[in-house]
């Protein structure tokens, strides 16, 4: 397969790190859709409709035409309710009070789109999350850390947000914001050559 140009539409470091497990050269395209949700939608078609927001100003930016383009949006959902990152602290604090000791779903929407051909997918995955009650002077501290502040839901599953994590159902990574995974196979149906595999049986 040629070699088709990849851009990560978003200015998040952990997808950045996520999609580097692919071994697959990519340059980032930053973004600043609009990511306002509207009240009729599902958790599933607003990360959708997020993620393709963002692709489609990417694609406003990219001027090599052998590109498959990506972008993603990750919401926590509680009871319904659509979680995005918190304004401020006492939004944080609010959050993960409401999470803490019960069960939760993060959703990952995906966009992609191949400039070469016109080819483009958007799909999403779901995992769930239990997590174990804390303190709220744990809470509090755990906010001062600023690790929740530009997450979705106000922690990091990645990072000491670990600790408020009992066990999870589903794609851990999702969690991070790139369900890397299915990621990879869509990108090989999208024609994208993806070195991490090739060598599978
Ligand atoms: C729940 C959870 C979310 N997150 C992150 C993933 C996303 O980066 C962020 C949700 O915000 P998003 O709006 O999905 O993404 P972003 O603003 O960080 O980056 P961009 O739009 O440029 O791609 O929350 C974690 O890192 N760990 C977690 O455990």
């Amino acid at each position: 397969m040629s070699q088709i140009h990849i851009v990560l539409a978003s200015g998040s470091p952990r997808r950045r790190q996520l999609l580097d497990m692919l071994s697959l050269p990519f340059s980032v395209v930053v973004t600043d859709a609009d990511e306002e949700i509207r009240p009729e939608w599902t958790p599933a078609r607003a990360v959708e409709e997020l993620a393709e927001r963002k692709l489609a100003v990417a694609l406003s930016r990219i001027d090599v035409p052998d590109t498959i383009a990506i972008a993603a949006d990750t919401v926590v959902v509680v009871d319904g309710s659509i979680l995005g990152k918190p304004a401020n602290e006492q939004e944080a604090y609010e959050m993960l009070a409401r999470l803490q000791g019960r069960a939760h779903e993060v959703y990952t929407g995906v966009a992609i789109y191949n400039m070469k051909n016109g080819a483009s997918r958007t799909f999403h995955e779901m995992t769930r999350v239990w997590m174990r009650p804390q303190r709220e002077e744990w809470l509090r501290w755990y906010i001062r850390t600023g690790e929740p502040m530009d997450k979705a839901g106000s922690y990091a599953i990645q990072g000491i947000g670990a600790l408020l994590v009992e066990r999870i159902e589903g794609d851990f990574y999702n969690v991070v914001g790139l369900p890397i995974g299915q990621l990879a196979v869509i990108l090989e149906e999208l024609g994208a050559s993806i070195p991490s595999l090739q060598n599978r049986a």
